[in-house]
């Protein structure tokens, strides 16, 4: 929910309910741990009741723990954080699944696949960035597929996702690669017909998770 219309921000989750999407992924960003702005848990909370889709809230900031109880009260179903964050620990982890929520890790680019290992079984979701974090629209990275793989490898039974660059061409080797949850932004906001664009893009995702979240 980064290249959608945020003057229509109701309407657009409207649709993208309609048109079948499992997951709502909300970026957060606070123009400190990338350089962008974007919004808070406020605007994740009044958005909560129109759908039954995951909510998933990416906290792109320094100090997640700083602000994690705010998206735990959101009813964020999701909540990933990066381990290059500041105050990252597993002590984050351990508060959202205390909460029932599911606990996601990132991992920027830079970070390498092995920094998952000695964190196997403590998240539910480890997130792959493809791009840097901070803007939409940006081209999916070359080694990203082969770093999923890496992350896929050494996450236990986590789901591993990828966030950057997830259109009709990168979601299938993102897919054999071994990710089955895909962060899809310009793919879908670019097109008019959503459902048109979450049909294409399921049908493509085909890997070793087909049947998870999508
Ligand atoms: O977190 C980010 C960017 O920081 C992503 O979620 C992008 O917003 C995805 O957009 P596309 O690359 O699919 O356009």
């Amino acid at each position: 929910m980064l290249k959608c219309d945020f003057a229509r921000l109701a309407d657009e989750v409207d649709l993208l309910d309609a048109a079948g999407a499992k997951a709502l992924h909300w970026d957060v960003m606070d123009g400190h741990f990338v350089p962008n702005l974007s919004y808070g848990a406020m605007v994740i909370a009044d958005l909560r009741e129109r759908t039954d889709a995951v909510f998933d809230a990416h906290l792109m900031v320094s100090e997640p723990g700083k602000y994690l109880d705010e998206y735990l009260k959101a009813g964020c179903d999701l909540i990933t954080v990066h381990v290059e964050a500041e105050d990252f620990s597993v002590d984050l982890l351990n508060r959202m699944r205390d909460a029932d929520v599911a606990a996601g890790i990132c991992l920027n680019p830079e970070t390498p696949a092995e920094r998952v290992r000695d964190l196997e079984g403590r998240f539910d979701l480890c997130l792959v960035m493809s791009v840097n974090p901070g803007f939409g629209g940006q081209s999916y990275l070359p080694g990203s597929s082969e770093k999923i793989a890496a992350v896929a490898a050494s996450s236990g039974a986590a789901i591993v996702g990828v966030d950057g660059g997830i259109g009709p061409d990168t979601i299938g080797p993102a897919a054999a690669a071994g990710a089955s949850y895909f962060v899809c932004g310009s793919s879908v906001f670019n097109r008019e017909d959503y459902a048109a664009a979450v049909k294409d893009l399921g049908a493509a995702a085909t890997g070793p998770g087909s049947g998870a979240v999508r």
